[in-house]
């Protein structure tokens, strides 16, 4: 997990300076009639994506990717300024992808995993159907925020949970689910003391992602230092959720304890903007495009690079996941169609680690 206060200072670096050339910025024109303001659409200013590295396009030649090939085919991408980092264009399988995007929005966030709104408003059961449901929050009953004697700041407390009912007066599903930032999947993360925590109660890492992230860092092993992933051994997942205009700041994972060991990255969904900078702040970053189903490992030396997602692009992706759609997703099941839909809009990144 990362350190989100490691840039305090708010000081201008090279990669914060590339934060801000790719994060979406909305403008506003405003005409004066007769002498009164008028606010016309905000729309989206264009990004000069130029300098974006795009792993689909790699075979035009003049990428800084090196391609390599697996012995089943599939593409490696390297980059020789980042030893450690690979990139695997389409890693997942299309049944892969429908699988865990729906995971992603109806079971990961399921307690006892902990996510953004646990602090607030507790466990959080049922949120994917309740916001098909259109339900709310029951309204707070005096005393379910208070903390017990003892309380740490940064801990997460178990604040006593509220039931979903038809037209509450607490916030609606649709709203916990468009602000659902993060959930985390094997050992709590306490945020604060920057430590896991395997006192509380918690999911332990579905076997799929397990399997998932061990198979990939297998196909990547040529490119990863030493062994980085023979005894690799995952325990634990943080899920990000990104809606258009969230970012992710400029961090190091630098909390588990084998800090060469690999992290698998698996991104669904929208489209985004990956930077992969040096081992300082001050060093300037590579920008990389991701889409849906592709992964990034980082082992070794690249696990010591700063990076971040400064940009999700909305429209882009959002075909492919419609047409998902009208395949009838997961199995054709119940909600497929749903699902598909608030991907379109959704980015997701799974990104699997080993704690211990
Ligand atoms: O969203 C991504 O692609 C990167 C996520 C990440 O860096 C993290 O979860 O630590
Ligand atoms: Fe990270």
């Amino acid at each position: 997990m990362y350190d989100k206060t490691d840039d305090p200072s708010g000081l201008r670096t090279a990669f914060r300076d590339a934060e801000k050339q790719y994060q979406l910025q909305l403008r506003q024109s405003i005409r004066l009639r007769k002498g009164r303001k008028q606010y016309g659409k905000l729309h989206v200013v264009p990004t000069n994506m130029t300098d974006v590295l795009d792993p689909r396009a790699s075979h035009q030649g003049a990428s800084a990717f090196t391609e390599h090939r697996s012995g089943d085919g599939k593409i490696l991408l390297t980059l020789s300024t980042h030893p450690g980092f690979v990139l695997l264009p389409k890693a997942l399988t299309p049944e892969e992808e429908l699988h865990l995007r729906a995971a992603a929005l109806t079971q990961y966030p399921e307690p006892p995993a902990n996510t953004n709104h646990t602090r607030q408003h507790g466990s959080l059961a049922g949120l994917w159907e309740a916001a098909q449901k259109g339900w709310s929050l029951e309204a707070e009953k005096q005393g379910d925020l208070s903390r017990g004697a003892g309380h740490e700041e940064g801990a997460i407390d178990r604040v006593q949970s509220r039931r979903w009912v038809s037209g509450g007066d607490g916030p609606t599903a649709q709203k916990l689910l468009m602000k659902l930032r993060w959930c985390t999947l094997g050992p709590q993360f306490d945020w604060t003391a920057r430590v896991y925590d395997t006192g509380q109660p918690y999911k332990t890492l579905p076997a799929e992602l397990h399997a998932l992230a061990c198979r990939l860092s297998a196909l990547a092993a040529n490119y990863l230092p030493d062994r980085a992933a023979a005894s690799w051994d995952p325990d634990v997942a943080l899920v990000n959720y990104y809606r258009e205009g969230d970012t992710l700041g400029g961090h190091r994972d630098d909390v588990e304890r084998d800090q060469s060991a690999p992290i698998v990255a698996i991104s669904l969904g929208c489209d985004a903007i990956f930077l992969l900078g040096g081992q300082t702040k001050g060093e300037t970053p590579v920008a990389l495009r991701l889409r849906s189903r592709d992964a990034v490992i980082m082992a070794g030396p690249a696990r010591m690079c700063y990076h971040g997602i400064p940009r999700v692009l909305k429209e882009a992706g959002a075909a492919d996941s419609r047409k998902a759609a009208s395949g009838g997703g997961v199995g054709g099941g119940e909600g497929s169609a749903a699902i598909a839909e608030h991907i379109c809009s959704t980015r997701i990144n799974i990104s699997i680690r080993a704690s211990r």
